[in-house]
């Protein structure tokens, strides 16, 4: 063991001032003044403003936001702001949307706005009997859980429903209870939280069980996101190439291991939008995944099909908690422009325009597998990182992307001698 290694134990490190902990950061990690110059830049998400955002704030992490462009919605052109570090996934999404743009974009709708709380007890003497004295009680749950929120209520959300499920466990059976709250334009999780953990001690009281967890599921399945669209056949090439993606999704379908980076790669589009606008990928990304396997088997979470025409048909269902106002989406200044260039009216409306973009990217996923590969498209984007991985500047970036791509092979080692050659040849 180094005895003279730093420690990681800093008693109220979160005290610190934000300079403070840079300082205490950089003596540990022995980070120069280039560095601790680059946390200090915090971009446009003011410092102040972070600091508050979450604990220990030390820096901000910048991720481009590109412009998906092409976008016909409901009848509505939309531009959509996407946040993600990955190459291609734009362009894919703007590639999707123009082959179905002249035939009228996307058609979207959603299952509603609503939230479920969790309540689990543990220890109930008579499971199915209590599971009744809970819902003989609906109304009086309405009551405290819309007292906790009348302003929710006041916007036409609140309470909407009770459900209890008796379930058996490793650790004994539970009887978990539910509460269906509408949270509007709110992603909601705080609002169902506070309702859940005012509950408890009542169902515990009312049932004799011992109160648990009081906390929301991510698995949304009251707030359902859905779009739909027709590829015709000729704007997408022809029935070799619609056929071609039909059995991309059979397999994605059938097998977890593809379903896997089948659904990668509509979160690539979701997860963008959803971070662009400051709302929570992690919710987002946790529900798609229950969702998509929610029959026992983990499967696709769009599904492709013929028309009667013989066009190309792809949808998407997925739970989707966003929202237009809390967390960080009316404070991150990014995340506020993000919103004003979608205009979405509502959570509701930004859910609908985020499934019609996971649709888009698995349309181009699957097109370009099923064709011409992923590298084509993909690595001739994904070449310029690699560029600058290899230290190209300026004009030079583009320069030694267009060698690589010329050459077939994006690698870090061949992008540095095709920077070297391109260096030789200036001097
Ligand atoms: C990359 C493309 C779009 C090239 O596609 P292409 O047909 O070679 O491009 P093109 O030059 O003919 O342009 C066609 C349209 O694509 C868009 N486009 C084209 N280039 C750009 C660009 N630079 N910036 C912005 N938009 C671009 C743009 O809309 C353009 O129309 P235009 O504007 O010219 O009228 C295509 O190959 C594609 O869609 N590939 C799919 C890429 C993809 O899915 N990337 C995600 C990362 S890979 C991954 O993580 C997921 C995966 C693949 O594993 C998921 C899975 O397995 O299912
Ligand atoms: N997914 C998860 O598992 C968890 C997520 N989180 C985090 O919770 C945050 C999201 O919680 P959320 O409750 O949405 O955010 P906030 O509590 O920040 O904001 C929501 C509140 O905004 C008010 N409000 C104002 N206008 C409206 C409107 N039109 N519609 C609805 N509410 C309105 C309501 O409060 P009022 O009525 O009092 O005015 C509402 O409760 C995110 O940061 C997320 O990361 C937290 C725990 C778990």
């Amino acid at each position: 063991m180094d005895t003279h290694a730093p420690s990681s134990r800093i008693g109220g490190f979160h005290k610190f001032n934000v300079a403070e902990r840079i300082d205490s950061v950089a003596k540990f990690a022995q980070l120069d003044d280039a560095d601790k110059a680059l946390l200090r830049n915090t971009g446009n998400l003011p410092a102040e403003l972070a600091d508050h955002l979450i604990e220990n704030f030390i820096g901000t992490m910048n991720i481009p936001v590109g412009i998906a462009t092409n976008m016909k919605i409901d009848g509505q052109d939309r531009l959509i702001p996407m946040a993600t570090e990955e190459s291609s996934v734009v362009a894919a999404v703007c590639n999707a949307a123009r082959q179905c743009y002249d035939n009228g974009g996307f058609v979207t709708s959603m299952s509603g706005t609503e939230m479920i709380a969790q309540i689990q007890l543990t220890q109930v003497p008579d499971p199915q009997h209590a599971r009744l004295q809970i819902l003989e009680r609906k109304e009086a749950v309405r009551d405290m859980c819309n007292a906790c929120d009348p302003i929710l209520v006041k916007l036409g959300g609140g309470f909407r429903d009770l459900e209890v499920r008796v379930l058996d466990t490793r650790g004994g059976t539970m009887v978990v209870t539910h509460l269906i709250v509408d949270t509007r334009d709110a992603m909601g999780a705080n609002a169902v939280n506070t309702m859940a953990e005012r509950i408890a001690p009542h169902i515990a009281e009312w049932t004799q069980g011992k109160s648990n967890l009081r906390i929301l599921s991510n698995l949304a399945d009251r707030r359902l996101a859905r779009a739909r669209c027709t590829w015709r056949l000729a704007d997408i090439g022809g029935a070799e190439v619609r056929d071609a993606m039909l059995a991309a999704y059979h397999f994605a379908e059938a097998d977890p291991y593809r379903a896997a980076t089948h659904n990668k790669g509509i979160m690539n589009g979701i997860s963008a939008v959803v971070m662009a606008t400051g709302n929570d990928t992690r919710a987002v990304e946790a529900g798609a995944h229950a969702y998509a396997a929610r029959s026992g088997r983990y499967s696709s979470l769009t599904a492709w099909e013929v028309s009667a025409e013989g066009d190309l048909v792809g949808s998407i269902e997925v739970p989707m908690a966003v929202g237009l106002v809390g967390g960080a989406t009316k404070l991150h200044p990014s995340a506020k422009v993000a919103l004003k260039i979608l205009n979405a009216k509502a959570a509701e409306d930004l859910a609908r325009v985020i499934a019609a973009v996971g649709l888009a990217q698995n349309f181009s996923a699957m097109k370009a597998l099923a064709t011409t590969g992923i590298q084509k498209g993909h690595m001739s984007l994904h070449s310029q990182n690699i560029a600058m991985m290899a230290g190209a500047l300026g004009e030079e970036i583009d320069l030694v992307a267009r060698a690589l791509v010329e050459l077939g092979t994006v690698r870090l080692d061949v992008a540095e001698e095709a920077l070297q050659r391109i260096r030789t040849s200036k001097a």
